[in-house]
């Protein structure tokens, strides 16, 4: 039984280990109805993990996980477009699977696109004929057009260039808005983690250990660029995210 009733989903003193290594153990989360949640830490502390298992991609060596929902979505790090079928064939890619006529799927698929900023006409064209950008937008549309209840983002915006990542952020939180579904979304940047999440969750390197939770004060979507600039600036003096600014620091040196 669900061991928080209104949940979508609870992890419950999760633990997992690769090749007999830990990565981490005693992880426990409880995401609601229409929360996003950003997991934070270092490269290597075990976010990826921790989604897969949530998503039910790997089976977790220890503790349990409850899901209370219908559908969830995967929006990863690459595209992972089918490169032979078309950009509304990919958006639909999920509809067609679960046996949605053409037509209503076809209307879908280009409802979404629209939603994520692609051009009716990029609808015919193949993965190849995308920009990186654009390959990233389709990515999240194909996830919106199954109707998740929940959604799973592991580093989707890390490859695209900065001024694209807003809009693609934002794109994500007018979504989530309308759609209301929950969902977690692992980044190593505190700042994406701001803009889009109502709660963050900070991961350590040394044993993937939880080292802090707090809410982040305003709705997303309602935080502006000076709002996130000055929460990320004030946290940034706080041990609890030295290793994460520490990472940061050593990938741009
Ligand atoms: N399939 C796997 N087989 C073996 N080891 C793995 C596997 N997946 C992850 N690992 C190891 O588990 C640890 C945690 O990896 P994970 O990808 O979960 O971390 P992460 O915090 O998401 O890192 P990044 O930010 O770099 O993506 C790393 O040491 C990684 O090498």
């Amino acid at each position: 039984m669900m061991p928080h009733e209104k949940a979508k989903l609870v992890l419950q003193d999760v633990g997992h280990s690769w090749l007999g290594r830990t990565v981490f153990e005693g992880f426990d989360l409880v995401l609601r109805p229409g929360e996003v949640v950003a997991l934070v830490g270092p490269s290597g502390c075990g976010k990826t993990t921790i989604l897969q298992i949530a998503a039910g991609l790997v089976e977790p060596l220890r503790g349990r996980v409850y899901r209370n929902y219908r559908r969830h979505a995967v929006v990863f790090q690459e595209p992972r477009l089918l490169p032979w079928l078309t950009t509304r064939d990919n958006i639909a890619y999920g509809l067609k699977v679960s046996g949605c006529a053409a037509s209503r799927r076809h209307a879908i698929a280009a409802a979404r696109a629209l939603e994520v900023g692609l051009d009716p006409e990029d609808l015919t064209k193949y993965p190849v004929e995308l920009s990186g950008g654009m390959r990233q937008r389709a990515a999240v549309a194909r996830a919106l057009a199954v109707e998740p209840d929940v959604v799973f983002f592991d580093e989707p915006f890390t490859a695209v260039d900065v001024g694209l990542r807003r809009v693609l952020q934002d794109l994500v939180i007018a979504a989530a808005a309308r759609a209301h579904f929950s969902a977690l979304f692992v980044t190593h940047d505190l700042a994406e983690a701001v803009r889009v999440a109502h709660r963050l969750i900070v991961l350590s390197a040394i044993d993937g250990r939880v080292v802090d939770q707090r809410i982040i004060a305003g709705e997303p979507g309602t935080r502006d660029n000076r709002a996130i600039f000055d929460i990320v600036e004030s946290w940034s003096h706080e041990a609890v995210f030295a290793e994460l600014f520490d990472a940061d620091r050593r990938v741009s040196a």
